[in-house]
């Protein structure tokens, strides 16, 4: 794909909401219980990361491996091709099973972290609809991750990887932007996910309730 090109996804066929919000703020557990309600499927950018680490024969497995650990950002066309490619192989399984009105939906967690991802997405792959903003304190996220640690089995849910994800400059400095620049478009929900899970959906179902009705979409 070059610049220029139209996006692979047209949004008028193709719903997609952006979940973000800091580590451990609670982005998979509330996109797990919009995906019953909604019939959205769920792209956690991370997961998508963590299966090609895994894949035998991935060519990026160790740089991946490396940037989870380390806390950094995975190079932006890794993650977009296998969002792409995770989209379009859901489109071929869902349309005419779970999307009933012939749109796709689709919740992406925890991307785009940084300006340059989420130009390269909505202008290549598909253009956002909706931003749902998590957030909570980092005292209140860390607590959460180091529980998670206990079951996840995961590299990063540790606290060496926990503190290197909020250091200084890979949050603010780089997400920050994103969320001010969607906010420009007024498609950001801010909601406070300090609560328990139940008020936090609560409050999720509001705002995507709102969305799908402006929409003129049936839910
Ligand atoms: N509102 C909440 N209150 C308490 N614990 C929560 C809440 N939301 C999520 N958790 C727990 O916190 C941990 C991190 O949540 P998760 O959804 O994995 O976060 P994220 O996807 O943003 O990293 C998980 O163990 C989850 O069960
Ligand atoms: O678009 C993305 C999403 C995730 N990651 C990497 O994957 C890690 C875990 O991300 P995930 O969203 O799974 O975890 P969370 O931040 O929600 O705990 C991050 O620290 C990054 O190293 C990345 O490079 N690009």
């Amino acid at each position: 794909m070059s610049a220029g090109t139209s996006p692979v996804f047209e949004s008028e066929k193709v719903t997609v909401i952006y979940v973000l919000g800091g580590p451990g703020a609670g982005k998979g557990t509330q996109c797990s219980k919009l995906v019953d309600a909604y019939s959205f499927c769920h792209l956690s950018a991370g997961d998508l990361l963590r299966e090609e680490q895994n894949r035998a024969g991935s060519q990026y497995g160790e740089l991946i491996r490396t940037c989870i650990r380390e806390g950094t950002i995975v190079p932006m066309e890794v993650t977009i091709k296998l969002l792409e490619n995770a989209m379009a192989a859901a489109m071929k399984v869902k349309s005419g099973e779970g999307w009933t009105d012939g749109r796709g939906r689709f919740l992406i967690d925890g991307f785009p972290r940084k300006m340059d991802q989420a130009l390269k997405f909505d202008e290549e792959v598909c253009a956002a609809s909706l931003v749902i903003f998590f957030t909570t304190s980092e005292e209140t996220m860390q607590e959460r991750l180091l529980i998670r640690s206990q079951t996840s089995g995961r590299e990063d849910d540790n606290i060496e990887s926990i503190k290197k994800r909020f250091r200084p400059g890979t949050y603010e400095e780089q997400t920050m932007p994103v969320i001010r620049y969607y906010t420009s478009f007024r498609k950001v929900v801010e909601i406070d996910s300090t609560g328990p899970v139940e008020e936090v959906y609560e409050e999720v179902t509001v705002a995507v309730s709102k969305f799908f009705s402006t929409q003129k979409n049936l839910v």
